[in-house]
């Protein structure tokens, strides 16, 4: 009905109108608030008060790239369990991490993917249970032990290419190298090459342009929330709280991933057993689904790999001790550099616990992973069936529950019966279940390799100086994005890449 007809016939003038308008919105923004404080279901879990009454609390949280380590203190502050948004609760036990994200014993029932964050079709934010575990079922084969074999030689090709092109940009120690920058080259030409059979070419060039849109592109998802939670005011909130070139990123990626997996379609040729041509040859799976799923083939089997190497390699390079030990056991152990594989280093405890250390301290997925409950008690507390639930991995790694001095790297914690105290189930940075991580294996082949190699073929020195705190240094948006890292590499006296 037109309000200025509607007023004139109720005899108020516009302004009257206009007052009882703004009037009745804010008596319901009132009573609402005071619902979501006091009555809804959630309204007896503890946590910040804004965050009970509006979802803008977590999206302007995420914003802000500094939403794990606040996450750390609020359950220092409010507990186990903290409602985070009026429709979402955080968790920090290893009970509910289990009952979260845990394979369902039999009579419960599975935590689907929240619906908020679904790009539909893509195997790793897709809700529905059948369709991914049909793509997990057909790419899984491109992960088996016996895949992984093959894949190793193709690995340590690119292994090889860093060590030179480090050796030739790093002009033998001359220059410092943005280390986090080249081993995104690294992974990033190992997952074209295994997931759709060529390389990006990322090494050689020394550069790509598509990997500096990986994090933005991921970003973008707290612009979908915030758009799917409130389609009218959502846009416009995006746009205070989030950069503007997100969107256009996020299309860019979007047509880069697709051209990739466009021409591996075309190209045929299922013989050759990279991770596409598992997911081509089962015919169930539809065009739409496989591009989506290419678009997180790349950035999850590059981007995280690589944020794990470039923390663990700073964590080495400014802990005394550390890296010494680390190269005193690589080089007792290999002559040459090609003794250097995924058999090899394997056995290597120290390389192994340092790895470890790495992925507990920064996790490269650090943000909670959100689920939603189907009616499921989570660690003693029910949690209505439509609730979003998760559980940081984060706060577990920095929980003093769980570890000794957790703000700490050692990497003894990982040998032999480690350290009294410490209790290794709260290290789950693949997380854990039936949307677990496909691709852990072959992150341990690249993280193996890489640490192996570099010490092998080089002294390190930081030339970062101002980096005292790497964890105050980096923003997690989703992805990490991590300040540069210059480190020298100096050849050392047995590598014979110079
Ligand atoms: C250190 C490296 C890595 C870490 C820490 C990591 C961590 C994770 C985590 C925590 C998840 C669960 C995400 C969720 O539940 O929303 C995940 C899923 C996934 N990861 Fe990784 N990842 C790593 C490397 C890789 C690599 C090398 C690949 C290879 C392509 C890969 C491919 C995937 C895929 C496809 C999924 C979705 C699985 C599903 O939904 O069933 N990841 N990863």
């Amino acid at each position: 009905m037109d309000v200025s007809k509607s007023a004139r016939f109720l005899s108020i003038s516009r302004l009257e109108a206009a007052s009882l308008i703004i009037l009745a919105l804010i008596s319901y923004y009132a009573l609402k608030c005071i619902y979501l404080l006091y009555y809804h279901p959630l309204a007896r879990f503890p946590g910040p008060r804004l965050a009970s009454m509006s979802d803008l609390w977590i999206s302007s949280s995420i914003a802000t790239g500094r939403h794990p380590f606040r996450m750390v203190k609020l359950h220092q502050e409010y507990g186990d369990v903290v409602r985070i948004g009026p429709n979402w609760l955080s968790f920090a036990t290893l009970q509910a991490y289990q009952d979260i994200y845990g394979r369902p014993s039999q009579g419960k029932k599975l935590f689907l993917k929240f619906a908020e964050f679904e790009r539909p079709g893509d195997i790793s934010t897709t809700r529905d249970p059948d369709l991914h575990s049909l793509q997990k079922r057909a790419l899984s084969k491109g992960f088996s032990a016996a895949a992984l074999r093959d894949q190793e030689v193709i690995v340590q090709q690119y292994a090889d290419l860093l060590v030179r092109q480090l050796s030739s940009l790093g002009q033998g120690g001359k220059v410092a190298t943005n280390i986090g920058e080249a081993l995104n080259w690294f992974t990033f030409d190992v997952i074209g090459d295994l997931a759709f059979g060529e390389p990006f070419n990322a090494l050689l060039n020394g550069s790509n342009h598509m990997i500096s849109l990986i994090t933005d592109a991921l970003r973008y998802s707290g612009v979908i929330f915030l758009r799917r939670q409130r389609p009218y005011v959502g846009p416009l909130i995006a746009r205070l709280l989030f950069p503007r070139h997100l969107e256009e990123t996020h299309l860019e990626y979007q047509k880069l991933a697709d051209e990739k997996s466009a021409k591996r379609i075309l190209r045929g040729d299922l013989d050759r057993q990279d991770f596409f041509s598992h997911l081509i040859r089962d015919h169930r799976i539809t065009k739409e689904e496989l591009m989506a799923t290419a678009w997180t083939l790349i950035m999850a089997g590059s981007e995280t790999t690589a944020t794990a190497l470039t923390a663990t390699i700073f964590y080495l390079l400014r802990t005394e001790g550390v890296l010494q030990k680390l190269r005193d056991e690589v080089c007792t152990k290999f002559d040459s550099s090609d003794q250097i594989n995924d058999g090899s280093t394997k056995g290597l405890e120290y390389l192994s616990a340092v790895i470890e250390e790495g992925l507990r301290l920064f996790p490269p997925l650090a943000l909670g992973l959100p689920r939603e409950s189907p009616g499921a008690v989570i660690d003693g507390h029910y949690v209505p069936p439509g609730v979003c639930v998760s559980a940081e991995n984060f706060s577990l790694s920095y929980d003093s529950r769980f570890w000794i001095e957790p703000q700490s790297f050692k990497p003894e914690r990982w040998i032999g019966a480690g350290i009294e105290g410490d209790n290794k189930a709260a290290h789950v940075p693949f997380s854990e279940g039936p949307r677990s991580c496909i691709g852990k294996s072959l992150a341990y082949v690249e993280m193996r390799l890489i640490l192996a190699k570099l010490v092998w073929h080089f002294d390190w020195v930081l030339a970062s100086t101002d980096l005292d705190d790497w964890n105050q240094a980096s923003m997690c948006y989703a992805l990490w994005t991590m300040p540069k890292l210059m480190v020298e590499f100096h050849p050392r006296q047995a590598s014979s890449v110079y």
